[in-house]
């Protein structure tokens, strides 16, 4: 189980706080949880502060410990690439599998095969979206118990992001709790359990997509009602203020 207690991690941003202002929740095991919510809404800084890659104040535990005390329990998964362009993918594995003994090599080069990728290519020559492919083996070839992913569909086709859906559905247990942020919510409609979806640093709703979907609401109009998204906004640009 995950519980999340009066987390916050904030910046001063002209003269206002910004990042997460306090989050409150608890998800129970085997849950797969959205994170959602508009760029800037504070979903990054949640997630980095759960994983302890971020200092914040509060508690993010997991099984009753926090991140730091547990990184081999704990994937991290971030779309934005490796910090390691030099190495090739095969060299990436196998650091990885030196730092990490639930860090299965066999599993991180199935998931390369089935993303097209090869153990030769060299991290730092491959696209945006064949970088994220690399991340996202790694971060499912440790057999962790609980995945933070950030946008782990950032520069991916429409293919490997259906793929990638599916792949994860068919290969996790069951008992694997997965966060992740994204904001391809139609690509995620029926894979979520549950959706938060975090406005201007905080939670402004908390919901089952069972719940959401009889109410007739879809991830993006549930989403832009808890944002207060209008329509017409687009209207006002070039408009006058007052
Ligand atoms: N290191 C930092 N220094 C100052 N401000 C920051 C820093 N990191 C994040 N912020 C600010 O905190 C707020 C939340 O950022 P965050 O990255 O968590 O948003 P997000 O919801 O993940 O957005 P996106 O969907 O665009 O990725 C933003 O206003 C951002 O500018």
């Amino acid at each position: 189980m995950i519980e999340v207690k009066n987390l916050r991690k904030t910046y001063r941003k002209h003269g206002a706080e910004v990042g997460l202002l306090g989050a409150d929740f608890t998800v129970p095991d085997g849950q797969i949880v959205g994170i959602l919510g508009e760029n800037g809404a504070g979903k990054t800084t949640l997630l980095r502060s759960m994983a302890g890659l971020l200092p914040a104040k509060g508690e993010a535990l997991f099984d009753g410990k926090p991140a730091s005390a547990q990184y081999e329990r704990i994937s991290y998964i971030t779309g934005e690439g490796s910090y390691y362009p030099t190495l090739t993918a095969a060299e990436y594995g196998a650091l990885l599998a030196d730092l990490n003994p639930s860090f299965d090599e066999v599993r991180y080069k199935e998931f390369l095969d089935f993303f097209s990728l090869s153990g030769k290519d060299v991290i730092g020559h491959l696209s945006t979206g064949q970088k994220a492919r690399v991340e996202l083996a790694a971060g499912f070839a440790k057999r962790a118990v609980y995945y933070l992913m950030d946008e782990p569909f950032l520069g991916k086709d429409p293919f490997t992001r259906k793929d990638f859906i599916k792949l994860m559905s068919g290969t996790l247990h069951g008992g694997e709790t997965i966060l992740l942020t994204t904001h391809y919510l139609e690509d995620v409609e029926h894979f979520l359990d549950r959706a938060i979806i975090v406005h201007e640093g905080r939670i402004a709703e908390d919901v089952m997509v069972d719940e959401l979907h009889e109410a007739g609401d879809t991830l993006l109009t549930r989403m832009a009602k808890a944002c207060g998204w209008d329509p017409q906004h687009y209207l006002q640009f070039g408009q006058p203020n007052g």
